[in-house]
């Protein structure tokens, strides 16, 4: 990492939906630059924490900056983080093709000249050459394999040219040769200096990429480089004794049940 640019930073934040608190006293700085990966068992409350950090929910306690600004004054700046989200409602019967489905990527930053113009087709072009469904562009959105509309859905997040990407589990119903091409794809978008944070389930390859690894259990049990954190005892301790691990070389590959618990008590209306 070249610079230290705090991009995000969370101060003891508490979250509770309703009476059920998810997370409790979370502190964590995100700079800019860096490959961070949100992992944890299901319900741990990770894409609550990516939400907290779109400003998209706010929490009862704590503070959190967004390029050193508090929340009040996110509106202005929001265009500078684009958003993969783990479940997307698209209306697949809607008759715009991928073309313009990533066009709407842009439609925070269009606002007020409303058309866009030949430098945001330009982009979008750029985007989806990227992201490699330049040849689909033409297709109806309704007609996209699960994998090509999450490859859909980062090039939206890229045509606002964020600063910052954030990915909820970016490879849902994605096949394995894709997904290395995606995480391919994150890695050069890194290289570019872009910071990125995303969730995986997928341990052992976020490994490969990240920066860094916040493992996420209501609370920040660990956050640190990939050496410093997967290692047995933590993901022993957050997913339970259901982890199975795989040692080869200095970083293990590990397998986590996808379906494991989490680790912390709950009630049992839960
Ligand atoms: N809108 C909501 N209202 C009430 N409870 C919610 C809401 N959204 C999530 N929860 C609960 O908050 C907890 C944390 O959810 P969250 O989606 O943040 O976890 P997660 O770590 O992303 O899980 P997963 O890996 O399964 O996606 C879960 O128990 C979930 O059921």
């Amino acid at each position: 990492m070249n610079n230290q640019i705090t991009v995000i930073e969370l101060e003891h934040v508490f979250f509770a939906y309703q009476k059920h608190l998810i997370l409790e006293d979370v502190s964590l700085k995100v700079q800019k630059g860096e490959f961070l990966a949100i992992i944890g068992p299901n319900g741990a409350g990770k894409t609550t924490l990516l939400k907290l950090m779109l400003g998209l929910l706010k929490p009862q306690k704590g503070n959190i900056y967004l390029f050193g600004k508090p929340v009040a004054m996110w509106d202005k700046i929001k265009n500078r983080i684009g958003y993969v989200p783990q479940t997307a409602t698209i209306d697949a019967s809607f008759p715009i093709n991928v073309e313009e489905f990533v066009m709407t990527g842009r439609y925070g930053i269009l606002r007020g000249t409303m058309r866009p113009q030949k430098k945001d087709w330009q982009i979008v072009a750029k985007v989806l050459e990227e992201v490699g469904i330049a040849e689909i562009k033409h297709r109806q959105i309704g007609e996209l394999s699960g994998g090509q509309r999450q490859k859909m859905l980062i090039a939206r997040a890229l045509a606002g040219e964020p600063e910052v990407l954030v990915l909820d589990e970016p490879m849902t119903a994605i096949d394995p040769e894709s997904m290395e091409g995606i995480y391919e794809l994150l890695k050069r978008l890194h290289q570019q200096n872009l910071t990125i944070i995303t969730v995986s389930h997928d341990v052992g390859v976020v490994a490969q990429y990240s920066d860094n690894i916040a493992c996420v259990n209501r609370k920040v049990v660990k956050h640190g480089r990939p050496e410093e954190v997967l290692r047995e005892e933590v993901l022993t301790a957050m997913y339970g004794k259901e982890a199975a691990f795989f040692h080869h070389g200095p970083i293990p590959h590990i397998v986590v049940q996808a379906e494991s618990e989490p680790c912390f008590p709950r009630k049992k209306e839960d």
